[in-house]
């Protein structure tokens, strides 16, 4: 009961000023101290794929993976993500600090090169 009671409110997509702000250093964090920042669900599709991409073409970067599903400060790092960058799906992608975005948009960036020229910037 009261871990259901939990899980609705870790999933709202309303968290409270102070959640945000602690949640906003997090990311922000995180984003600055490493160079592949993947912010995921382990039970999601398109973040599998996107790992796979990394873990196959950049066999040598580490990213450093968020499970926001798996956190319970999860919803609230999902909601400064959209509030930061529009976007309120996963993946939510940053390389050397930039804003790469979803999966499609992760392929898309290898495919024209933008990721590797991103990844050795
Ligand atoms: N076109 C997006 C699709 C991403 C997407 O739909 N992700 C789902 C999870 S598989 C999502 O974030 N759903 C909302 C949520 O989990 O809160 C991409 O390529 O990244």
């Amino acid at each position: 009961m009261l871990s259901s009671i939990f899980k609705f409110f870790t999933a709202s997509p309303v968290s409270s000023e102070a959640a945000m702000a602690t949640a906003k250093e997090l990311v922000e964090t995180a984003i600055s101290e490493n160079k592949i920042m993947i912010f995921s669900k382990s039970t999601c599709p398109y973040c599998r794929r996107a790992k796979a991409l990394f873990a196959a073409q950049f066999p040598d970067e580490k990213p450093v993976v968020f499970e926001l599903n798996e956190r319970e400060d999860g919803a609230d790092i999902q909601n400064y993500l959209a509030v930061k960058t529009g976007q309120r799906t996963v993946p939510n992608i940053f390389v050397n600090k930039k804003h790469v975005g979803g999966n499609d948009d992760t392929q898309a960036a290898f495919k024209t090169g933008q990721l590797a020229q991103l990844v050795k910037a």
